[in-house]
């Protein structure tokens, strides 16, 4: 290709700034979506919410996406006026979501004031977190496809790894960062909304200095002969959407999807108040060990990503990192064993299926579904996996609340015995080893080549 042929995605400095600019808006995303979490016992404490409340909350994330088929909406509006506008529309609603969900824990309101048998502050900020999910989930799908459009041909799963693995940090300084913000700001529980709220609206200005590199590219592109480089990725339309469902892999993966990711990220939601109640560790200390968790998915998902790339054995890595989950979980749920090296241990090893999963997982998809349906299959497979990060918080929160209250009625701080949603994450542990093992066999019957490299010799 002469110099005169090239467009803008094909000078690797353009390339990887787009990527750069594309990431911190993740970044921020994954911040503000687990930032909350070592606040649990703050929020019981200072703003007398249950665990009942809580979950109800956490749970608000997916509602949108769940019930009102934002993801596919997204989908279709993304693929209708393209990625500069729908990811401006996405992180804008992840920052008018973030604002009332600080407006919300950041105020007082009248004692008794109640909305869907909620307290006003919890419904508040349910549904900020619910506006909040809805952008978070259609900045991931535009995020994916500027990927594509930027890096096809070239480093793309690399882009993509970086992509999760630079999120991955804001859900690590989001169980790290919180409760030192609090104290920094002498117990001011709204403050670390406040700092995240302040990097969305960084992450949402610089979106517009990628709109401008994105009107380069386009540009750029027209230059370039017989409109070879433009988009040619198909919509989404009602045909793919049944060709879809009617793949019998398509559900096992989404499945798996959905039963693993419920085990992992609704656990993050209740990881430090967990760690404080079973191991004794300190409050201001306990969001440290789950942030231990995506530190080391950072390093570990590109080198499992390379090897399924080199040596294969994707349905075989996705059984491992399940049965890992039921043995972390499994560990987790007895009662009596509380020493802390041994919880440091376990948080690393979730770490460790929290890579081999996702490494595998996927670029299974793309094996298993045609490349014209692709944008369809993974906005299904994103609805899907939302059910579960609606669901499962909520079932944790209602199960804590009736169940595992150790702390006598009226005490001023309410304690937890886990033991029973340590046994609910197992429960999904197995049936991911149940439905990992219906796509192995999947792929020997139907020969989507799952345990094959993906790259060829
Ligand atoms: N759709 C996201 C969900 C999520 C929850 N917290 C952060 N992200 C997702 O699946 N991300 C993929 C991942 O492995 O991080």
């Amino acid at each position: 290709m002469n110099t005169a042929q090239k467009s803008l995605r094909d000078k690797p400095v353009a390339r990887w700034s787009a990527l750069i600019i594309v990431s911190i808006t993740m970044f921020c995303g994954y911040f503000f979506t687990d930032v909350m979490s070592p606040l649990k016992p703050l929020l019981e404490k200072d703003l007398g919410w249950t665990s009942g409340d809580y979950g109800w909350f956490t749970s608000a994330y997916g509602w949108f996406n769940v019930f009102f088929f934002m993801l596919f909406i997204g989908g279709i509006i993304l693929d209708k006026v393209g990625a500069r506008i729908t990811g401006l529309l996405a992180s804008g609603i992840m920052v008018i979501g973030a604002s009332l969900k600080y407006y919300a824990i950041a105020n007082t309101f009248p004692e008794g004031a109640t909305i869907l048998g909620h307290s006003k502050q919890v419904a508040l900020a349910a549904l900020g977190f619910a506006i909040f999910g809805t952008g978070v989930e259609i900045m991931g799908i535009t995020v994916s496809k500027i990927i594509v459009r930027w890096f096809k041909g070239y480093e793309m799963a690399l882009a993509m790894g970086l992509q999760v693995a630079v999120a991955r940090i804001g859900t690590l300084l989001a169980m790290a960062a919180p409760l030192r913000i609090v104290d920094y700001f002498h117990g001011n529980i709204a403050a670390p909304l406040a700092f995240c709220l302040v990097l969305l609206i960084i992450g949402f200005l610089s979106y517009f200095v990628y709109i401008v590199m994105d009107k380069k590219l386009e540009a750029s592109m027209e230059k370039v002969e017989d409109g070879q480089e433009s988009d040619s990725e198909e919509g989404f339309s009602f045909k793919d959407l049944k060709a879809v469902f009617a793949n019998r892999g398509f559900w096992y993966i989404a499945i798996l999807c959905v039963l693993f990711y419920s085990s992992v990220f609704p656990f993050l939601k209740y990881a430090t108040d967990f760690f404080i109640n079973k191991f004794g560790m300190a409050p201001e200390r306990a969001g440290d060990l789950p942030g231990l968790l995506p530190l080391g998915t950072l390093f570990l998902t590109p080198i499992f990503g390379g090897i399924y790339d080199k040596v294969g054995k994707g349905a075989t890595i996705m059984i491992i990192g399940s049965i890992l989950l039921v043995l972390i979980h499994g560990l987790f749920a007895v009662e009596g064993l509380t020493n802390v090296t041994l919880a440091v241990i376990l948080v690393l090893l979730l770490g460790v299926a929290l890579s081999l999963v996702p490494s595998a997982m996927w670029p299974s998809v793309a094996k298993i579904i045609p490349e014209k349906q692709l944008g369809t299959a993974f906005s299904m497979i994103f609805w899907v996996q939302n059910w579960g990060l609606m669901g499962v918080p909520l079932l944790i929160g209602v199960v804590l609340e009736k169940f595992c209250i150790t702390s006598a009625p009226g005490a001023e701080k309410v304690t937890y015995n886990y033991h029973i949603p340590m046994l609910i994450f197992m429960g999904f542990g197995v049936l991911s080893v149940v439905f990992a093992f219906l796509l192995k066999n999947a792929d020997k019957k139907k020969g989507y080549g799952l345990e094959l490299p993906n790259m060829k010799k």
